[in-house]
């Protein structure tokens, strides 16, 4: 394997919400289980539906597990909307009510010194706020993206064809013109998820069919060179690179039904292979 290259996708199909949830708790579990460093796991949240599918995976889990890892979790966000916290858009706000505040009440999430939103005194500049958020972050990678997929293909947000994916030089990037309202948010950058361990997308219901058959039909090439990858969606080149890393993609039936059969074979692995 090149420097360069990175894993193939894991294709993960099921047919219940609940089912494909605690899919998603369940690796996330193994991923903490796997991490043995002494530092925290980074774990990025995304916004959209996806809090609410983990948070509903989380509790699903038993809490004597949740208890043994939380206190070691770290939660970023892989994007966030400019808003104040208790703002109807943000996605601290929509990942507290979902996950983080059913953490901290039963698993011992601290969410003053585990949980890092955006600085809220910067929400009007989001670059201002975007380098705040890197130099809070560090140099640490992400061990773990939560990430969601909207119809156009983008994730966090990295939209297609927007000059945001040629950058190279930061981890954490404002955009004043995202095409999803609100437009000002701050988004991590393909650095920085080439430079996580594992990639999880979760990706559900029939408006996501064009973009999960482009993500995979593109999966071989984009896996043997992220970087020269030309035309492909956002969340086709928002995965990592390098060796012994993971790209995971949790969907339902209906977003997979239109992925040639030949595509979901060479991508889709069974369940009890998490
Ligand atoms: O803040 C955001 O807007 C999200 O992070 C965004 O990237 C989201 O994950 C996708 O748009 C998918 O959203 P849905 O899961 O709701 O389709």
């Amino acid at each position: 394997m090149s420097t360069k290259s990175g894993p193939r996708a894991q294709l993960h199909v099921y047919d219940t919400p609940a089912d494909l949830a605690s899919s998603v708790a369940s690796l996330l579990l193994r991923l903490s289980s796997a991490h043995t460093a002494l530092r925290p796991l980074v774990i990025a949240l995304s916004g959209g539906s996806l809090p609410a599918v983990v948070g509903a995976g989380l509790r699903a889990l038993p809490v004597a597990d949740l208890r043994k890892h939380v206190p070691r979790w770290r939660f970023i966000f892989a994007d966030e909307r400019c808003v104040p916290h208790a703002h109807e858009d943000s996605n601290y706000r929509a990942c507290r009510e979902a996950l983080l505040d059913y953490l901290a009440q039963h698993a011992g999430l601290d969410l003053t010194t585990q949980v890092v939103p955006i600085r809220e005194d910067l929400v009007g500049d989001s670059r201002a706020a975007a380098k705040a958020y890197a130099e809070t972050l560090g140099s640490q990678a992400v061990d773990v993206a939560l990430l969601g997929m909207g119809p156009d293909g983008h994730t966090c947000s990295l939209f297609p064809n927007h000059a945001l994916l040629s950058v190279r030089d930061m981890l954490v990037a404002g955009l004043d013109d995202s095409p999803k309202p609100p437009p000002s948010r701050i988004t991590l950058t393909l650095p920085a998820l080439h430079a996580a361990q594992a990639v999880v997308y979760i990706a559900t219901g029939a408006s996501k069919q064009p973009a999960l058959k482009a993500v995979l039909e593109a999966d071989k090439a984009v896996a043997q060179d992220p970087a020269s990858a030309k035309g492909v969606l956002p969340s086709a080149l928002a995965r990592p690179v390098g060796e012994g890393k993971e790209l995971h993609w949790f969907v339902d039936s209906a977003a997979v039904a239109t992925v040639p059969a030949e595509v979901r074979a060479e991508v889709e692995v069974a369940p009890a292979k998490l």
